[in-house]
């Protein structure tokens, strides 16, 4: 049995990765938030709640849900080694560059060696001056510093599981980040795949954090087993849909013979492919109006040789695109917020085609989008709905929070 196997968006899933947001949010203030990809500020009891909620409601439904920081403390518990070049590395990543100040923070880190969850948690939450300033005569440069300071940036967005890494059948891509923010969010996912035991030597690495290029989750659909979706978006840049394309084909035992990569505007509404459409059923799709209409699609097979890939351009619309690499006859959309363009434009802010689908018909969204939860119910879906006034304010809905880990295969 493969730790990884995701052959579909749709397929009952049975495996899960999230990580219940932590102390890391509550590091964002006003002058913070942009950089650090926010809207506002949630408000982390609350938000912690309904993430617990989303956690629970995927048990009920027979998903095993794995945390990302408990996989990463298992790591840390296999070897002290492990632990230090781990902590280095956080470190070195988050531009510490002088030898002086690397010390320091990596003794200030040890002090939580005996709790391993404990030392990821705070990996995770970044660190202000004032946590590591033990002496503050050392220098002048110490004793005239805020110690409010930020010394290493927290990871927000970290409860987007999605985007760091994404399942591709029995493999992964070990996402390039767009922004310098989201960067250091998968180096968790690198340690995982390389030291946890239930993953080491078991998956293929189909793209890695150390290309040039960025490519994030949000942007990776398995439409089936032969074929995937890339956006070519704000977060991914064409030049690594290609090498991934590349690496896959290369792959003996990857089944994908087609990457589509379907062209789609540069916004932060439509910051990936998944949040202007999923995968709902068999044959409908949640998605927003605002790329309906033709779409360029570029469809890239297999080259002579390993090193190319064929390339061809096509101008269509959506439905004909998803139908025909489904082998359907026609295919369903569901607008976000039906054809009221002021609903549309809310939920889709919040959202509303951002969908976890559990099994095909079955799907977790956000109960604020009553609009386009109500739609879906009229097309016969299965409609779970989490509570979401707090989560929502990172911009990524249930699909962005979780990757899944395992699913039946259709
Ligand atoms: N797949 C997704 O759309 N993920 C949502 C990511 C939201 C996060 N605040 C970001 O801007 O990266």
């Amino acid at each position: 049995m493969y730790p990884i196997n995701v052959k579909s968006e749709i397929g009952p899933l049975k495996k899960v990765m999230l990580h219940r947001p932590g102390r890391e949010i509550e590091k964002l203030t006003p002058d913070t938030l942009r950089h650090l990809l926010f809207d506002d500020i949630p408000y982390l009891r609350i938000a912690q709640e309904e993430h617990d909620a989303f956690a629970d409601l995927l048990r009920s439904h027979g998903v095993g849900v794995v945390y990302l920081e408990q996989l990463m403390a298992e790591v840390l518990e296999q070897s002290d080694e492990i632990r230090d070049q781990f902590l280095m590395q956080w470190i070195h990543e988050a531009a510490i560059s002088t030898e002086r100040w690397q010390q320091r923070i990596y003794e200030h880190m040890l002090q939580y060696a005996d709790n391993p969850l404990e030392l990821v948690e705070k990996t995770m939450e970044g660190l202000i001056l004032g946590d590591v300033f033990f002496n503050q005569n050392e220098s002048l440069v110490d004793m005239k510093s805020d110690s409010s300071k930020v010394l290493i940036d927290p990871m927000p967005n970290l409860y987007f599981t999605r985007d760091p890494f994404a399942s591709i059948g029995n493999g992964v891509s070990l996402n390039r980040m767009y922004s310098i923010t989201r960067g250091r969010e998968t180096i968790y996912g690198e340690y995982i795949f390389r030291y946890h035991p239930d993953f080491a030597g078991k998956v293929k690495l189909y793209y890695d954090r150390y290309y040039p290029f960025n490519i994030e989750g949000g942007d990776i659909l398995n439409l089936n087993e032969h074929v995937i979706a890339v956006g070519i978006s704000q977060r991914t840049r064409a030049e690594a849909i290609e090498q991934l394309a590349q690496n896959i084909f290369a792959a003996p035992e990857a089944e994908i013979n087609t990457v589509l990569a379907f062209d789609i505007p540069d916004s932060r509404a439509f910051m990936h492919l998944d949040t202007v459409f999923t995968q709902i059923d068999r044959d409908k799709f949640s998605i927003h109006p605002g790329i309906l209409g033709p779409l360029v699609v570029y469809e890239i097979t297999p080259g002579d040789s390993a090193d190319h890939v064929k390339v061809k351009r096509t101008e269509t619309s959506l439905d004909v695109v998803l139908a025909k690499h489904l082998g359907l006859d026609r295919v369903t959309l569901i607008a976000c917020g039906g054809q009221d363009r002021i609903a549309s434009e809310r939920e889709q802010w919040n959202d509303g085609s951002n969908t976890l689908c559990i099994a095909p018909g079955v799907v977790v969204v956000y109960q604020r989008n009553e609009v386009t939860n109500e739609l879906m119910r009229e097309q016969g879906i299965t409609v779970l709905e989490i509570p979401s006034a707090e989560l929502s304010r990172g911009r990524g809905g249930p699909r962005c929070m979780s990757m899944p880990l395992v699913r039946e295969e259709l």
